[in-house]
């Protein structure tokens, strides 16, 4: 590991990953990688997750093209210099923040989205001038073998690595000095990640999970609710860092809900689940007897049958769900939707604010003053009002946790500013040491009233006033220069 770390940072010391025209073309030979090799991953995935290649396109290759598209069309602007605004004494200079790449980066993807967890974050990787290791989870093993099989065919092998195992692997990979860490997966690990990363000093972005809470107005179109809801719960069998964790709502709503969603399941899945294309299978056994003690003393109002051999879990709605209850602790991560009664949106408010941060906050209304209230009043690491999921797709909107649900974020330009340093520039002439003599020792009392001027005068009159000002300003230098 050691060994092939260092190669990959002989090769970013090399400088090859930086000109925008190599970073460009790595960007495209990714797109024509999984446009020329489109079968292999749809069937990896679908393989894993036991997912039709259909849905294996649209809830993971889509956003992968879209995101190389953004970066390839946005990477000159990203990339380019930002000129700042400067201070009275470094008005001649030239003052602006330069993008620069961190170096080595370790991105460490999870199963459930396997293709688009490590892929993404490798665009914003690449996009930003890095070199990159990429640890595909060891669960989704068909897409980590298609990754480490076809990305040397189609990148620079020197600069960008992948490195497949379990946790004897990964604990190994997070011994080595890295530039920046990105880790998607659960919160235990992230700690696990953040405390070998501060060994070396290595800043992380923990893309981390939680209880995604859904609040359900009264005054709301319960039909398109329900639909929504239905689809983000049980897409991927609930196997989804934002799907909707469970249903806050008046108690007199949940019959109706529960009914809406019976219905809308069977539009989708048709009468027999088990044969639908659409309908995912959880990863393992391990996850599918987790799921299986969170029914345990619950009430099944929709669902709960469960085939072990095929880890066929139904989509299954809990009714008078119990706060205190196993199925209320933790990330459900399947497809169980508990729904617990509130009695109006205040008691809905504080239920969310007494537990951990999560991922994603939904809330359904037809009044947009309450999901403004709602979204004023918590916190999450991102919101969609009357949808759910489908903040993720926006690529114009950071994505990532806060608090227990994780740190940092990613997505387009997002990407491209998290494996970034944004570095200050301030190049200066070798002329102005009458004024520069303000700083130097001895200090003095006038010094300090010359140093306010210069530092703290605020000027925002336009051009005439700008023009006025700098006459000002040359006159204060003559004085200076003669007074010190
Ligand atoms: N925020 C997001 O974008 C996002 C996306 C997907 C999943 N998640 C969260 O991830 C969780 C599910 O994923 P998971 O954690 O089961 O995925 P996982 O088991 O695939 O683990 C993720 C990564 O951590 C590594 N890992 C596991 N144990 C380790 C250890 N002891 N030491 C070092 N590395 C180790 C694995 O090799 C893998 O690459 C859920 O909580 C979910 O909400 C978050
Ligand atoms: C017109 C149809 C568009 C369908 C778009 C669906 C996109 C769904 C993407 C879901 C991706 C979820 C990624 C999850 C990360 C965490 O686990």
């Amino acid at each position: 590991m050691e060994r092939q770390v260092l190669r990959l940072r002989q090769a970013f010391r090399s400088g090859r990953s930086r000109p925008l025209r190599f970073r460009l073309q790595q960007l495209e030979a990714l797109r024509r990688m999984v446009q020329e090799r489109e079968k292999e991953i749809l069937a990896a995935i679908a393989a894993d997750l036991s997912k039709s290649e259909l849905n294996a396109y649209s809830h993971e290759v889509i956003t992968i093209l879209g995101e190389i598209d953004f970066m390839l069309g946005n990477l000159p602007e990203l990339a380019s210099a930002r000129p700042a605004k400067k201070n009275l004494l470094t008005m001649m200079d030239e003052a602006y923040v330069q993008p620069e790449p961190l170096g080595v980066v370790l991105i460490i993807g999870a199963w459930n989205y396997p293709f688009v967890l490590t892929m993404q974050p490798l665009v914003g990787a690449i996009a930003a001038g890095n070199a990159a290791i990429v640890k595909p989870s060891e669960l989704s093993e068909n897409t980590a073998k298609i990754l480490a099989e076809l990305l040397p065919q189609y990148l620079d092998q020197d600069l960008y690595a992948i490195v497949n195992g379990g946790i004897p692997e990964t604990t190994e990979l997070l011994k080595q000095r890295f530039d920046h860490i990105l880790y998607t997966g659960n919160t235990a690990v992230g700690k696990i990640v953040m405390e070998a990363a501060a060994k070396h000093l290595t800043p992380v972005t923990l893309e981390l999970g939680g209880k995604s809470p859904c609040y359900i107005d009264r005054d709301c179109d319960l039909d398109v609710a329900c639909r929504r809801i239905a689809w983000g719960k049980y897409m991927n069998c609930g196997q989804t860092c934002i799907a909707p964790d469970y249903i806050l709502c008046e108690a007199s709503l949940q019959n109706q809900i529960v009914q809406k969603i019976k219905e809308t399941v069977k539009d989708f899945y048709g009468e027999n689940i088990k044969a639908s294309p659409d309908y995912e299978r959880i990863i393992n056994l391990r996850h599918f007897k987790r799921l299986q003690s969170l029914l345990k003393g619950q009430r099944i109002a929709f669902g709960g049958e469960m085939d072990e051999a095929t880890r066929y879990l139904a989509p299954t709605i809990l009714t008078d769900v119990d706060p205190n209850s196993k199925v209320m602790q933790e990330e459900i991560f399947g497809p169980i939707l508990p729904i617990v009664s509130v009695k109006n949106v205040d008691e809905a408010i504080n239920f969310i604010n007494d537990r951990e941060k999560p991922l994603a906050l939904y809330v359904f209304s037809r009044n947009n003053k309450l999901i403004k209230r709602v979204i004023d009043e918590t916190s999450s690491g991102g919101v969609t009002g009357n949808d759910v999921i489908m903040h993720f797709t926006v690529n114009s909107l950071p994505f990532g946790g806060v608090g227990a649900s994780g740190m940092g974020a990613y997505h387009g330009k997002y990407s491209f500013d998290t494996f970034s340093h944004q570095r200050p520039c301030l190049l200066k002439g070798l002329k102005g040491e009458s004024v520069n003599k303000l700083r130097y020792p001895p200090n003095s009392e006038s010094k300090v009233s010359w140093a306010k001027f210069f530092l703290l005068k605020q000027f925002n009159k336009g051009r005439l006033g700008m023009l006025l000002f700098v006459c000002l300003v040359a006159v204060a230098a003559v004085i200076v220069k003669d007074q010190l």
